[in-house]
């Protein structure tokens, strides 16, 4: 399966940047993941990839194939590339029977009569539809016609399959099964797949790698590991899992500079941090609620570093864990924890090591300020 190279692709409608100069190669056999919220230009990006949208510019090439080169002029038509789509939507016709649905695609490419027969029934049984295969659309479940819709665009060996939000019209419980089948499915056909989402845990568990997009932009590539643990950015941290923000002044830093003291909110804090920052800088520290300990006020096994007073505010029981929304001064900070049964007064640690440094000038969104202050 061949690599998808994309370079410094724009796309402008009107006077609205929708895509600014994103770049990135896929490699052979990857599953990739564009992630971001809504509107940042994923649906775009694919899109341009498929061919059902032009660029402004850029370049696109998939192996030894450019299928788009703005500078040259050059833009193959969707049909001319050879991929394989599906649409949250699934777009299935609903009037045509499942094999029929699958025949489609074979007919535009003038397959004949009984390779289609052959073809359609190995791309069924290869999504464990096959005995379905006389039945139409609205004979089956939402997830028998996303596997339907996936059949259809495996159906003539496409170099590499992009997948726009396919999951999202099943229920939780259906998708998680759904995710955990899709990944199967594509490492054993080890075909080269984009898929777009705006769902962080739908990217963390099916990805090799994920690209999150803000406005247009690529702010970080990594693997579901380095964008989760290490974030680019505090907007990456806040988008990709959950994270809890601490605005706070440096106070001191070490000779080696790998540690540094920090006040926030009247408490000093000493992290652990490869950041170079120098005294007086104003920073935000994230820490995620799974990496942050709570035990109650007179528990004396409390380590002494990092010691913060808190209040139990809420808290909900999700089966295998308990989560807690702590105040600490004007601020919430959520928890995870094994422990139930925590309520009033409390002592929250922080691990030096768990927190992550950035820029303050690394403005959150309006909605995480407000998710972690506590109202009046
Ligand atoms: N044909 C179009 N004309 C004008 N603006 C468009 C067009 N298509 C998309 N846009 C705008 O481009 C931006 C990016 O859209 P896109 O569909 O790529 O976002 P997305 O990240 O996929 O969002 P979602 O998850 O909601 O689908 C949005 O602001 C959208 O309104």
């Amino acid at each position: 399966m061949p690599d998808v190279k994309v370079s410094n692709l724009n796309k402008i409608f009107g006077d609205n940047v929708v895509l600014d100069n994103v770049d990135f190669t896929i490699k052979d056999g990857e599953f990739f993941t564009l992630l971001g919220p809504s509107g940042c230009g994923k649906s775009t990006t694919l899109n341009c990839i498929a061919g059902l949208e032009q660029p402004s510019s850029g370049a696109i090439s998939v192996g030894d194939t450019t299928f788009v080169d703005t500078d040259k002029k050059l833009f193959v038509p969707p049909e001319g590339r050879n991929l394989g789509m599906v649409f949250q939507s699934y777009a299935l016709w609903p009037h045509k029977t499942i094999a029929d649905n699958l025949a489609m695609p074979l007919q535009i490419r003038k397959v004949d009569k009984t390779e289609q027969r052959r073809l359609i029934d190995e791309a069924l049984d290869k999504v464990g539809l096959l005995h379905l295969r006389e039945r139409y659309p609205h004979q089956m479940s939402g997830g028998q016609q996303q596997r339907v819709a996936l059949a259809r665009a495996l159906v003539y060996s496409p170099s590499v399959l992009l997948l726009d939000e396919p999951l999202s019209n099943l229920d939780a419980k259906l998708r998680e099964q759904a995710r955990a089948w899709l990944k199967r499915l594509q490492e054993d056909l080890g075909i080269t797949t984009v898929y777009v989402t705006h769902d962080q845990d739908e990217a963390l568990a099916l990805s090799d790698r994920i690209a999150v997009m803000s406005n247009g932009y690529m702010i970080q590539v990594g693997t579901p590991t380095e964008i989760y643990e290490t974030p680019a950015t505090a907007e990456v941290a806040a988008f990709v899992g959950r994270c809890n923000f601490l605005e706070a002044t440096v106070t001191d830093v070490t000779s080696t500079g790998a540690a540094l003291k920090l006040e926030a909110n009247g408490q000093q804090m000493t992290v652990d941090t490869p950041e170079k920052v120098t005294v007086g800088d104003h920073v935000t520290v994230a820490v995620r609620p799974e990496k942050l300990a709570v035990l109650p006020a007179d528990d004396t096994a409390m380590p002494g570093t990092n010691v913060i007073s808190a209040e139990v505010l809420t808290t909900s029981y999700l089966g295998s864990r308990f989560e807690y929304d702590l105040k600490v001064g004007d601020h919430v900070v959520q928890v995870v924890n094994d422990r139930g049964g925590l309520a009033g007064a409390v002592n929250l640690t922080v691990d030096p090591d768990a927190c992550l440094i950035f820029p303050q000038a690394d403005v959150l969104s309006e909605d995480a300020q407000a998710l972690l202050t506590v109202a009046p």
